[in-house]
């Protein structure tokens, strides 16, 4: 559905390219994340896909064709397809949770009454439907970003572009999004491409994702396998991020181990070992344990024969 083959960007007045040789596929359907930290190119990276930026060399096709190759009307026929969110909602002060929603068909040269029964199912749907005559200064951050989830999807499009939808909210409005994201995905067929830098929106959400560092992918994969063992120096700095508060440090003279377990059993108890920090759950189907151990340093052999185990 959307494929980049061997893209790279350089902005004018720069030294180094921004991307370099991505090749990279999104399948209909599926939400695919884009992790990196700051600088990484994701934003370049899907801006891409509906022309706000052309590469400087490579292609990158949507539906089969060359989105740089498009004249006017093609370009607006791409937006329509291609919906986006934004990471500060780029929401208009001035006007209604209503009249933002309807923006786009208003746009397009839709007439009244069908605009305002389009407005009123999709602000239904995303929950806003006691909020449509406030304007966006009145609602709370998961608020605004329904807006704008309601106003990407007005035009019908089949892909909506995600450019860190939850970094301005805090971690339950961040998985209620989440959730409606899902949801919509499921409902819609809607394919999602989604950067972020934290790894727990991958866990959450992506079915799949890749790992950008320096303007290239260094990984890729199925969420579970990226999120539980993770190869690429960058993709362990993004996990080892991932906990919350103060890393755990070790009592005096034991090692401190990371040990990923997935599948049966991932969650049985492991014999002299202290746990500090860490989570069970399941990501993709699968059950998985991410625990942050104290262990006398001879026993951090032994861990390894029960899952992925790192020295921190
Ligand atoms: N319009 C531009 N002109 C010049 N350089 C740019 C432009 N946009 C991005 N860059 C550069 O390209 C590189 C990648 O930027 P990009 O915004 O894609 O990264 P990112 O991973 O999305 O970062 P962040 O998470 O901080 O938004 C950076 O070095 C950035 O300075």
């Amino acid at each position: 559905m959307i494929r980049f083959e061997g893209v790279s960007k350089r902005f004018a007045g720069t030294g180094g390219e921004a991307l370099r040789a991505i090749d990279l596929d999104v399948a209909a359907g599926e939400i695919f994340g884009v992790i990196g930290a700051s600088g990484a190119g994701k934003s370049t990276l899907v801006r891409l896909v509906n022309a706000l930026e052309r590469p400087t060399s490579g292609r990158v096709l949507v539906d089969g064709v060359d989105v740089a190759a498009l004249d006017a009307a093609g370009l607006r026929g791409l937006r329509r397809k291609v919906g986006m969110i934004f990471q500060s909602f780029g929401l208009h002060s001035s006007l209604t949770v209503a009249d933002n929603v309807g923006l786009p068909l208003r746009l397009a040269g839709r007439e009244a009454r069908e605009r305002q029964e389009r407005v009123a199912v999709l602000i239904d749907r995303v929950g806003l439907a006691v909020h449509e005559a406030k304007y966006p200064a009145q609602l709370s951050g998961g608020q605004k970003q329904r807006v704008g989830i309601a106003r990407a999807l007005a035009t019908g499009p089949s892909i909506l572009l995600c450019d860190e939808p939850t970094s301005a909210l805090d971690p339950e409005t961040t998985r209620s999004v989440l959730r409606l994201l899902r949801e919509l995905n499921r409902e819609l067929g809607l394919t999602i491409m989604l950067i972020t830098h934290e790894m727990e929106v991958v866990r959450e959400v992506c079915d799949r994702v890749a790992v950008i560092d320096g303007g290239t992918v260094v990984e890729m994969g199925a969420a579970a396998d990226i999120f539980l063992d993770g190869q690429h120096p960058a993709t362990r700095r993004l996990i080892s991020e991932a906990g919350e508060g103060a890393p755990a440090v070790a009592p005096e003279g034991m090692a401190l181990v990371r040990l990923t377990r997935r599948g049966a059993g991932s969650a049985a108890p492991i014999d002299g070992a202290e746990v500090l920090e860490g989570r069970i759950g399941r990501i993709g189907g699968e059950s998985y344990s991410d625990l942050v151990l104290a262990v006398q340093p001879s026993e951090v052999e032994r861990l390894s024969s029960l899952g992925r185990a790192d020295r921190i």
